[in-house]
């Protein structure tokens, strides 16, 4: 039954003195990747050595200096993994392995030995604190569960001493710490950080996990507060957070715990992990890219992260996931695009010294992104949009009043089919309404001659005998003039813009014209050697496409 009364809410800290809201994150905090141990527990299908080794390879090279590469104690492929990593010489001189255990004697001897001849490692033990875990699952009090830890600690602390040509750092995670009174958490660790000694110089993390996300960030940030304040030796000792994502607030909880004190985050790419995932490192890193930050993760190719992550988790990447999706960078609502549009070409004039686009965060070509793919075209688009496909993608730049008379017919094609247009259909829509040449209205050549103000106008059309022969006072007006008299119709010029399209001797120019026909509007863009062939072979072109040319043509070929 859905019954909200099954639930209760979330007992906030008691912490009326916070600082933390008045913090702003400067620099990135200490990064650990847990793709090969939080995520690959998670998976339906775990991660077999190749594509471990695939995602090691990518996380090194992404600038992770700090990776959980298993638990070598839970099973043989997490063991041999680690053999791997360390007999092949895979792990570079400044990248640390962290492996899990748990705080059993058995799993934490075997973990050594899967550690064995390593330069550099982290030994990361846990055991839940949690009020639930205590009561439900262990069926200890809280000394119980402390001794737990501190003999964990210790056995992890007495079997490094077995293999001291390794350089040992420890990792205790009171797992649960979000459902964990704070003051007992605090005993806990506390506990731990003694049996270790991090005052003799040993390198002492605490990890803080929401191993279950459970209130809103801003409660978890007075837990890192409080817990930070309260710690013995917090000096000593650096502050990690794991942070899960069932409420869907788990960068926004590994945020807000930076500002109340963390100094490291653990996490996984893209966010794969359990339930509904690990912290998004790749939507933090790039959270702090976005305000100026150096992530010092390098993101520049968010592809080639998203087809690794694919490839070892077998896990689709949303569509609009934070960054990542495929749809991220891209607008197909109208005004989006116009905005876009003009955002650009204003950046792009004014040379602003930090970007501000509008709807665009960040640079899509930042992280390897095609800027193609930032405006996209169905039936909620306008004519911005349309009108910067076609500058972008063809250069083909069209005056204003265009931009509405494409739109229109690619709007049309779009509600038709139901679907999104491409940037080569609305190249195929462009050249079919508006460019291409008419059978039967090419302008093949043209006589002027001027008395007294007035322009006389012989106009040779390729497939219209004879010639057409017109007056006005100029050569757009004589031609006018003379289609009015052989097809008796009136026409009127509505719109007409002209421009060079390149420099020099052979000078390609660009015509727009829009012309009423007995009422109906016609529009036509031509390009000729010269402005006025492209004029007036761009009258040519839309009178072509009334009815009235149309009717005309069928007649003269007897169809
Ligand atoms: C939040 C997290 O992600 S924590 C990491 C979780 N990851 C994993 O569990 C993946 C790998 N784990 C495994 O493959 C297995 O659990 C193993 C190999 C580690 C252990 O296997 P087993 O001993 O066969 O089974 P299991 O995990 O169920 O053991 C539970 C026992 O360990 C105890 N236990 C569980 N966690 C801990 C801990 N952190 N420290 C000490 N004891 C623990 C339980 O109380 C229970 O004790 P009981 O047998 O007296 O009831
Ligand atoms: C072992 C701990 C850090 C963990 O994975 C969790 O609590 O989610």
């Amino acid at each position: 039954m859905f019954d909200h009364r099954k639930y209760r809410a979330f007992t906030p800290v008691r912490l009326t003195d916070r600082t933390w809201p008045d913090q702003q994150i400067t620099q990135a905090p200490l990064w650990c990747s847990v793709d090969l141990r939080d995520g690959n527990q998670a998976l339906i299908n775990p991660m077999n050595v190749e594509q471990k080794t695939r995602m090691f390879t990518l996380l090194v090279k992404l600038g992770f200096k700090e990776i959980e590469v298993g638990f070598p104690s839970a099973s043989q492929p997490d063991f041999d993994f680690v053999r791997k990593l360390i007999e092949e010489n895979l792990i570079p001189d400044d990248v640390t392995i962290q492996i899990l255990t748990q705080a059993r004697e058995d799993l934490i001897a075997r973990s050594y030995e899967a550690l064995k001849d390593v330069k550099r490692a982290i030994v990361h033990v846990y055991n839940s604190t949690s009020t639930v875990q205590r009561e439900q699952v262990f069926g200890l009090d809280r000394d119980g569960i402390k001794s737990i830890a501190v003999q964990g600690a210790r056995w992890v602390r007495e079997y490094a001493t077995r293999y001291p040509q390794t350089d040992w750092a420890f990792q205790y995670s009171p797992e649960s710490f979000t459902g964990t009174e704070l003051d007992y958490a605090v005993e806990v660790c506390d506990a731990v950080i003694a049996e270790w000694q991090p005052e003799q110089g040993r390198r002492v993390i605490i990890n803080l996990p929401a191993t279950v996300e459970m209130s809103t960030p801003n409660v978890f940030a007075d837990q890192i507060e409080y817990f930070c304040r309260h710690l013995a030796q917090r000096d000593q000792v650096i502050i990690s957070l794991h942070t899960h994502n069932d409420r869907g607030c788990g960068v926004a909880a590994a945020e807000l715990g930076v500002m109340a004190g963390a100094d490291r985050i653990e996490g996984t790419l893209l966010g794969n992990g359990e339930r509904t995932g690990n912290m998004d490192i790749v939507t933090m890193g790039m959270n702090l890219y976005s305000q100026g930050i150096d992530p010092k993760l390098d993101f520049s190719n968010i592809k080639e992260i998203i087809s690794v992550v694919e490839y070892c988790t077998e896990l689709p990447v949303a569509a609009r996931h934070p960054w990542a999706g495929e749809l991220v960078y891209t607008a197909f609502s109208g005004s989006h695009q116009d905005a876009i549009r003009k955002s650009i070409n204003y950046h792009e004039q004014h040379q602003l010294p930090h970007w501000e686009v509008a709807y665009l965060p960040i640079d899509p070509r930042d992280i390897g992104r095609e800027y193609e793919a930032v405006v996209r075209i169905n039936s909620q688009s306008g004519k911005g949009g349309v009108a910067l496909v076609l500058e972008r993608d063809y250069g083909v730049e069209l005056p204003k009043w265009m931009h509405g008379e494409i739109s229109r017919v690619v709007q049309k094609a779009s509600e038709q089919t139901g679907a999104e247009i491409t940037s080569l259909q609305i190249k195929s829509l462009f050249d079919e309404h508006f460019h291409a040449a008419v059978p039967g209205w090419t302008l093949l050549g043209y006589d002027l001659h001027t008395t007294q103000g007035i322009v006389k106008g012989s106009f040779n059309v390729d497939g219209q005998q004879p010639a057409f022969e017109g007056q006005g006072s100029g050569a757009v007006e004589a031609l006018v003039q003379a289609l009015e008299k052989r097809f008796g119709v009136s026409i009127e010029v509505t719109q007409f813009d002209e421009r060079a399209l390149t420099q020099g001797t052979h000078a390609l120019a660009q015509a727009c014209v829009a012309l009423k026909v007995s009422g109906h509007s016609y529009a036509a863009v031509t390009s000729a050697e010269d402005t006025s062939a492209a004029t007036l072979q761009a009258v040519l072109s839309a009178f072509a496409r009334s009815p009235v040319a149309s009717g005309c043509l069928k007649q003269a070929s007897g169809i």
